[in-house]
């Protein structure tokens, strides 16, 4: 266990004497809803005191166990010191209900709100996105802990324009070298090393005979917890923002979409020293040694496919680190004229968007 780690199970320990029993209404109005979880939900508030903005966010008493409560709130009071990284703010109290704690609030939605379904974002933001995310999983990773939930969803926005982003939702994160059950889940941001445990879930079936629990115990494949999984979620959420789509439906062997990356990936493999002429062909020779690029990615210029290749490398000990991303940044991701095609989907998605607006304007009866 990591000395963060070793601190963050003594906080909760000493956090646990100190929560109190206090009325959300006495001491914050709430404004809205901000959004909901498969855990709780998470609210809009003013300190009425100091009329400081800040999530809420609220955890059923019956669905979560104090100590994952106190290990989400410490870990983002105490070890969320990255700017894109959501810090909580010292504030944690339950009520009859709920345990609540305090956070920095994103007004401005989350990045799933700005990625414009088959359109995607602006490369410039997304590069500014890519380069922020990098810097906070990186955080994260050099303290010993592991996000594994990294998804649009779970990025907060603090301006329109994705200036200024933050990771939030802690409730998976995890000590690395932590050793866990793997579970598949039928999703592109499920890492390929995941799929072993594919087969024994099917296995178990839906006859609740009480073997089950003893069965699943037997055939569960447990595996120690790797930053190289956040590098595979920042590949996909990345292939997100920039196209609005993914690049498979789910990462498994029997889907196509998939296979044909892997395909490509294997022959497209070459020794290290070699990956430089491959990412940038410099002469026609180099040009023509390039190996053809799987169709999700041919949208994409030999820096990006760079940067894919290397997040999104299937073997998990060989998958680039949130931080090399940053070398990747500046240069053109999209090729021209997927470029210009994107952005003129876009400017039609703001014109529908405006004329929307004034239609609704007009039923309103303002001018
Ligand atoms: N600090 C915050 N600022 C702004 N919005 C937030 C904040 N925290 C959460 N949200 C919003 O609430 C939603 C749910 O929050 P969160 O993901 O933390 O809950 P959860 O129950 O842990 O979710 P999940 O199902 O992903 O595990 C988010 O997708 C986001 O839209």
């Amino acid at each position: 266990m990591t000395a963060a780690a070793k601190l963050l199970d003594e906080m909760c320990h000493l956090t646990a004497q100190s929560l109190t029993p206090m009325d959300t209404s006495d001491h914050f109005k709430v404004l809205k809803l901000l959004g909901e979880g498969s855990y709780g939900k998470v609210m809009l508030a003013v300190h009425r005191k100091r009329g400081t903005p800040m999530a809420l966010k609220f955890f059923p008493r019956e669905s979560t166990s104090l100590l994952s409560f106190l290990r989400e709130y410490n870990l983002s009071l105490s070890f969320c010191t990255h700017p894109s990284l959501t810090r909580a703010l010292g504030i944690a109290y339950s009520t009859p209900s709920h345990y609540v704690f305090a956070q920095q609030a994103g007004l401005f939605g989350d990045l799933y709100d700005v990625i414009l379904p088959e359109v995607g974002m602006e490369e410039d933001s997304c590069q500014r996105v890519v380069s922020q995310l990098g810097g906070a999983l990186a955080h994260l990773h050099s303290l010993g802990f592991v996000h594994r939930d990294l998804k649009p969803e779970n990025v907060f926005l603090c301006d329109s324009t994705c200036r200024w982003v933050k990771l939030g939702d802690f409730g998976m994160v995890k000590a690395r070298g932590t050793r866990v059950p793997e579970v598949w889940y039928s999703s592109p941001y499920c890492p390929p090393e995941a799929e072993i445990a594919r087969g024994n879930e099917d296995s178990w079936g839906s006859v609740n005979d009480g073997k089950d629990e003893e069965k699943k115990k037997k055939t569960r494949v447990w595996v120690s917890v790797e930053p190289s999984t956040d590098s595979w979620a920042l590949g996909i959420l990345t292939y997100a923002m920039i196209t609005g789509s993914h690049p498979w439906a789910q990462t498994a062997s029997d889907c196509r979409a998939y296979l044909t990356f892997r395909e490509w990936f294997e022959r497209a493999k070459c020794p290290e020293d070699e990956l430089d002429v491959w990412a940038q062909p410099k002469t026609e020779s180099d040009r023509d040694a390039v190996p053809p690029v799987a169709p999700q990615f041919a949208c994409f210029t030999p820096l990006a496919c760079s940067f894919f290749r290397s997040l999104l490398d299937p073997r998990p000990g060989h998958r680039g680190r949130p931080e090399d991303t940053l070398s990747y940044l500046g240069g053109d991701w999209m090729m021209e004229k997927e470029r210009m095609r994107l952005e003129e989907e876009r400017k039609k998605s703001r014109a529908k968007g405006a004329i929307r607006n004034m239609k609704e304007k007009e039923g309103r009866g303002e001018r």
